[in-house]
């Protein structure tokens, strides 16, 4: 297990348990560190508990057991307001490109910002509406697609939408970037292209990525850190440079095939 000094870690999550309402058990004792600017691939076969594990480092699944500290917030115990401010650190894409389709790439880039708006509610007639708008078109520009600004977003491709989600997602100005397969519901070129604007954001950036993806020259080729689940569990937490091939298909065997793989290797 990659233990980062005290001083750089941004997510320290120890002994996490979930166990859902139905009795099936998503974590069983998840240990994990993450220090400030690492790029990490989490890996693992459906169902292995990826997506819970995300979730739980805002909140949007509370754990059963163990505890969760994102950016010096005990996330387990900590009420409301300090969600909702920690929230606005920690940036998400999803697989899903939620936008808001019959609105325009601009308002939806602009929408990135509302978090941070001093009043939400009153932000359309405030005076930062201009400067919002200028950092909106910077951040268009940033990820190619300053020239569709005003289209409707329903008129991009899936691979273009995505791309104006990584654009709203950096006008919340994160320091972490939670993305769950952002690339999975993308054909192999643009999926390429966002994994390619993904990384390079949050590396210019310095943030810290905690990036879900199946596909393992993806993994490969943009993931410095690899952490894979296996019912629940941590199997592999290693530099990447460092797993062969045959290691990371592993990860995916059926479970009397992997104990066969382990003893052999
Ligand atoms: N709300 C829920 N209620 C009951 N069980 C759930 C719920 N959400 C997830 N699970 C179960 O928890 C386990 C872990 O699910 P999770 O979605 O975290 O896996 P995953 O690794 O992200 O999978 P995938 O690669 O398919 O997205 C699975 O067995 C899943 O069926």
């Amino acid at each position: 297990m990659i233990q980062p000094p005290a001083e750089q870690r941004v997510i320290r999550v120890s002994g996490l348990v979930k166990d859902f309402p139905n009795g099936t058990r998503a974590l069983s004792g998840v240990d994990l560190d993450v220090s400030a600017g690492e790029t990490v691939v989490l890996l693992g076969a459906n169902g292995s508990g990826k997506s819970t594990l995300q979730k739980c480092l805002t909140k949007l699944i509370s754990p059963t057991a163990g505890s969760v500290e994102v950016l010096g917030t005990e996330v387990t115990t900590a009420g409301k307001r300090e969600i909702t401010a920690l929230r606005r650190d920690v940036g998400v894409v999803f697989q899903k490109i939620n936008l808001v389709r019959e609105l325009s790439v601009l308002t939806n880039v602009i929408h990135g910002s509302l978090g941070r708006a001093r009043s939400p509610r009153n932000w359309f007639a405030s005076t930062a509406r201009s400067e919002q708008r200028e950092q909106a078109m910077e951040a268009l520009e940033r990820v190619g697609l300053s020239a569709v600004a005003q289209r409707r977003a329903e008129q991009l491709s899936g691979g273009q939408q995505q791309r104006v989600a990584i654009a709203r997602m950096l006008m919340q100005r994160p320091q972490i970037v939670l993305a769950d397969e952002p690339v999975a519901a993308l054909d192999p070129r643009a999926g390429r292209a966002v994994m390619d604007l993904l990384w390079e954001v949050t590396e210019e950036q310095g943030l810290t990525l905690i990036c879900t993806l199946h596909q393992l020259e993806l993994a490969r080729a943009y993931g410095h850190r690899v952490v894979a689940l296996r019912n629940g569990q941590v199997e592999m937490d290693t530099v990447m440079s460092q797993v062969a091939d045959e290691q990371l298909e592993g990860l995916y065997t059926e479970e009397a095939e992997h104990e066969d793989y382990a003893a052999a290797h």
